[in-house]
């Protein structure tokens, strides 16, 4: 079967925090007409949900399924520390017709595995939906193992994870353990290790400048040209890093602006761009990702 890729959206604010529409239909555009992307998945790291209000969050659910129309397949990241908000949410954008949802493992406050299966259990509880739970250790905190990940598999509603860890012995592991599951790769960079492990795709930030060139890398590990792979990961690797040292979350925008996407910025905490991230932002645009 063919690997999927999906670009993480990003929500593209004004500066003063709002939620910047037209920004956020022109990136869901580029992603759909230009990249050709299998998907999208709404309302995660990359999307700033974290630094979002309720409202805002509902706004960017109704956006993303309007401008979409049914073209691309959506995932909708439910997760919040606030439970009831994730129910409200999982029946909110189930409603809008998002054809699967997604959240984040409950971070913060050390939960136990028991806390974190009934928070799962009772996101899905109410709803006709499928559900990939969303594993980011570096960020959460939160780490499961094979056999946790097995337990929240027997509620069949819960159909898969996107798989933000470098941890590649776990993946070996949960992939073959688990043939049926949906597993998504979350680390950009890592994504050559991963499709070698046998994921059914990758979900990332970089996915929305760079998707062509992913989309070939994977086209080349499945022809069994590893040295072409191996060549298309080290120049994504080149881009990937220099997001880094630019400060990626802004830096995603500021280069989709020299695109002539207007992606809007992001929302504080997150950095305002200085001049140097903009010139930053050109530089990466001319190097890494500029047709000649
Ligand atoms: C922490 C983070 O932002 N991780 C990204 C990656 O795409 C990441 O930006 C990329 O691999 C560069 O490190 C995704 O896994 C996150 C993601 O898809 C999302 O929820 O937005």
């Amino acid at each position: 079967m063919m690997k999927k890729l999906y670009s993480a959206l990003m929500t593209a604010f004004n500066d003063d925090g709002s939620i910047n529409e037209a920004g956020i239909r022109e990136m869901i555009r580029y992603n759909i007409d230009v990249n050709k992307i299998d998907g999208l998945y709404v309302g995660g790291s990359t999307g700033e949900n974290f630094n979002m209000s309720h409202d805002q969050k509902e706004q960017v659910f109704k956006i993303a399924i309007d401008e979409a129309n049914g073209a691309i397949d959506l995932i909708a990241q439910v997760g919040s520390l606030d439970l009831n908000e994730s129910k409200y949410l999982a029946k909110f954008v189930t409603d809008l017709g998002y054809p699967k949802i997604s959240a984040v493992t409950p971070f913060y406050y050390n939960y136990t595995f028991e806390q974190i299966k009934n928070y799962y259990n009772e996101i899905v509880k109410d709803v006709d939906n499928k559900l990939l739970i969303y594993s980011i250790p570096a960020l959460t905190g939160v780490s499961l193992s094979m056999e946790q990940f097995g337990e929240l598999f027997e509620n069949p509603k819960i159909i898969g994870i996107k798989y933000t860890n470098a941890d590649f012995y776990l993946l070996e592991r949960v992939r073959n353990a688990f043939p049926d599951k949906l597993i998504l790769s979350g680390f950009d960079e890592m994504l050559l290790p991963a499709l070698a492990l046998g994921v059914d795709g990758a979900i990332g930030s970089t996915y929305n400048l760079n998707a062509k060139r992913a989309k070939a890398e994977m086209i080349a590990f499945d022809d069994g040209d590893i040295d072409k792979a191996r060549q298309l990961q080290h120049d994504s690797n080149d881009l990937i890093t220099a997001l880094i040292k630019n400060d990626i979350y802004p830096s995603l925008k500021l280069v989709f602006e020299e695109m002539g996407v207007h992606a809007g910025v992001t929302k504080a905490p997150m950095s305002k761009p200085t001049p140097e991230m903009r010139a930053g932002a050109k530089a990466i645009y001319e190097n890494y990702l500029k047709e000649n």
